[in-house]
């Protein structure tokens, strides 16, 4: 297995953010985790990658506990972290910031940047725009690019669709695809967007005050009720 979560749990200080975290995802498959706002989304994915630090529980890449290594170590195994909000440097060009990505690889860094590129015909038009002169949607296109640099086994994806005009969304859906389909990266998603999600991702988790133990069956994803309950909010 890949990725393998269990029991993990978090805090902010005393207060704690997630209770008890359990899933998995194999190499290659896309896993969607749905949640309303506040309900631990982000706290997970920064746990995985090593910003948030777990009070218990235990985080295994490929087989190895990765719990006590810092965020630059799990980077190195594979892991990569497409932020909410996408942490695009604003005055520095999308090539910049590309570049800015993989500056600690290692091999061909103009070759990296290139592959990943491939991927993204609508960025290698805006290569010298400013990050901050880009929307939304094109910013989270170069974010996923960004990571891509990289090379990860595991990329972290949070809400990609947040704040994203409904065109670029399906693009953004469609260059997922194409990843998943041309690729054996694992993707791990969390968002709200329910149909973004039921349209990317092979298993689907909700996650609720801190808490994910259950898969949705995919045969009651196209039941809003039963996702709704899935989600803590019993209609
Ligand atoms: N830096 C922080 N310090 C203290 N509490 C935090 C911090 N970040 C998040 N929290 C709290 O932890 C809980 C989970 O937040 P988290 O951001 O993980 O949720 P989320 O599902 O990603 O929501 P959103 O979609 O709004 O980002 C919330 O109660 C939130 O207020």
């Amino acid at each position: 297995m890949l990725l393998e979560v269990s029991d993990l749990k978090a805090a902010y200080g005393v207060v704690p953010a997630l209770h008890r975290v359990t899933f998995h995802a194999a190499a290659g498959e896309v896993v969607g985790i749905l949640g309303h706002n506040g309900m631990g989304k982000t706290t997970l994915l920064r746990s995985i990658m090593g910003f948030v630090s777990v009070t218990g529980g235990d985080i295994r890449f490929e087989g190895r506990s990765i719990r006590g290594l810092p965020v630059h170590q799990r980077a190195a195994l594979g892991i990569g972290l497409v932020p909410q909000g996408r942490e695009i440097f604003p005055n520095l060009t999308v090539e910049e910031n590309l570049m800015v990505g993989v500056a600690a690889a290692k091999g061909d860094i103009a070759a990296r940047v290139a592959d990943a590129l491939r991927m993204f015909p609508r960025l290698e038009r805006l290569m010298d725009r400013r990050g901050g002169a880009l929307s939304g949607g094109e910013q989270q296109l170069l974010a996923l690019a960004r990571c891509l640099c990289r090379q990860p086994k595991l990329m972290l994806l949070d809400e990609p669709t947040e704040g994203i005009q409904p065109s670029i969304i399906d693009e953004i859906a469609e260059t997922l695809q194409l990843l998943a389909e041309q690729s054996e990266i694992t993707i791990v998603l969390v968002e709200q967007n329910l149909d973004f999600i039921t349209g990317l991702a092979e298993r689907v988790y909700a996650i609720s005050n801190g808490i994910l133990d259950s898969e949705i069956p995919r045969e009651r994803l196209s039941d809003s009720r039963a996702v709704s309950e899935y989600m803590g909010f019993a209609a």
